[in-house]
This record gives C-alpha cells, sequence and structure tokens, in this order.
C-alpha cells in the first residue's frame, strides 16, 4: 500500500491570495495541494488554468501541485501543464472514455504523474483496466463542480473494490470530506484525502489535517509502507 496524503482543496482558498494560501497550508502540514481546474463545458464552473500553476511553481518550486482537471478535452491541456510544473495530471474517464490508454501515455510522455478520477455515478468498472497503469484513482464524492457539497456515501464501495484488487495504488477521494467523516474514507482503504471546506473552515486547519492523516493511519496501519511515496 502507499502513504496518507492530506491535499487541501485551494477551491476553497481566497485566490486573491492564493501563494500565500498556499504556504499556510503546507505550514499547517498538507502533503500535497489540490488544485482543481475547472472548464465550465465538463462542469458548470470556471475557475484556474496552467497560467495560475505557473505563477505557484515560479514562487514555490517545491509544492506537489495535484492537478484536478475537470475539462471536457483533457488532452488540448496537457502539455500547458506540464510546462507550467503541474506534478500530477488527474483527467476524467468521463471525458477521455475511447482514448484513455491514448492519453495515460501522452501525460505520462511529459514526467507528470497520472491519476484518471470518476464521476459519483459512474461505474468503478470503467477504471479498472487501467488502474494498474496509473499513479492514482480519484474517486469523487461529490458531482464536481463546486466545493461545499455533502459527501455521496455510496461512493464509498468503489474505494474497498478498488483496495482490495490494487493495495498498490493511490487512491484519492474528494468531496465533502471533513473531520467528521474522515473514518468512512479511511475505512475503505483512501489514503489520499482532499478536503477544502473541511479544512480552511475548521478553526484549525493544522488539527484537521493532522486529525485526517491520524485517521488513514488508523485504519491502515497494517498495510502503509513508504515504498510507493510520490513525495
Ligand atoms: O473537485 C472538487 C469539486 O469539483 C473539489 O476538489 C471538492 O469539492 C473539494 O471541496 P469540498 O471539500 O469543499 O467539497
Ligand atoms: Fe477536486
Amino acid at each position: 500500500m502507499v502513504n496518507p496524503i492530506i491535499s487541501p482543496s485551494m477551491l476553497s482558498s481566497n485566490f486573491a491570495d492564493l501563494a500565500n494560501e498556499a504556504q499556510r497550508m503546507i505550514d499547517s502540514g498538507a502533503d500535497w495541494l489540490h488544485m482543481d481546474v475547472m472548464d465550465g463545458h465538463f462542469v458548470p464552473n470556471i475557475t484556474i488554468g496552467a497560467p495560475v500553476i505557473k505563477n505557484l511553481r515560479a514562487s514555490h518550486p517545491n509544492y506537489f501541485l495535484d492537478c484536478h482537471i475537470m475539462a471536457s478535452e483533457p488532452e488540448k491541456w496537457v502539455d500547458d501543464f506540464a510546462k507550467a510544473g503541474a506534478n500530477m495530471f488527474t483527467f476524467h474517464i468521463e471525458a477521455a472514455i475511447d482514448r484513455t490508454a491514448a492519453l495515460i501515455e501522452k501525460i505520462k510522455s511529459t514526467g507528470m504523474k497520472v491519476g484518471i478520477a470518476i464521476k459519483p455515478k459512474t461505474p468503478i468498472e470503467w477504471v479498472i483496466p487501467y488502474a494498474d497503469k496509473v499513479d492514482m484513482v480519484l474517486v469523487l464524492t461529490v458531482e464536481p463542480g463546486f466545493g461545499g457539497q455533502t459527501l455521496i456515501e455510496n461512493c464509498l464501495p468503489k474505494c474497498r473494490v478498488l483496495r482490495d484488487r490494487f493495495p498498490n495504488l493511490n487512491i484519492e477521494v474528494d468531496g465533502g470530506i471533513t473531520v467528521k467523516n474522515i473514518d468512512k474514507l479511511s475505512e475503505v482503504g483512501a489514503n489520499v484525502i482532499v478536503a477544502g471546506t473541511g479544512i480552511f473552515k475548521h478553526p484549525n486547519p493544522s488539527e484537521a489535517i493532522s486529525t485526517m492523516k491520524a485517521s488513514v493511519y488508523k485504519y491502515n496501519k497494517n498495510s502503509l509502507y513508504n515504498k510507493n511515496s510520490l513525495l
């Protein structure tokens, strides 16, 4: 298995002060920074693109930028994100169902890590054929597009299916996760935790991050080790 990783969603930060907000999360114990990229077409919202990643990379060379690409044509953005300094490029399989293998290879060829994301209503069977070819699978636990939604619990069995079949896979969960429900995610084998509202709106973000990390350790302590660390 792999390491517990906490990746605060910068969607909940003050974008006008992004560099300081990112630093605040790292100082609070974040392992990665989750960057939500929305194109206004795949999802009904627009956020940031590669220029923002480039500026954040320039001011903070060592941060792991975990880019969640909610775009209808993910292949269009691979080179821009690679040049901008993204570490992980996670695309939605719903946007690339007929060309998933080629897209995985394209992302790998740039040196970025590859993730595949699935929406709540997408069956887990769609990603199983690719799970041993990528660095991470992202199981969305809300409909993508907005922060601050409620966790959809019927997404959780997908993590258990993946963990049982792929003990060394990074399984990321994203949407509606807080210190109150983190144990449910840890219990089904998720090891990469994204939280926006659950960290930024917590009175003590550093405490929220350490509570989430402790939960992942607690439920997976017999199988967690460093071998496949992405850091
Ligand atoms: O991908 C996302 C939305 O599409 C966000 O990463 C996610 O919703 C995080 O925000 P919150 O923790 O507030 O739900
Ligand atoms: Fe996200």
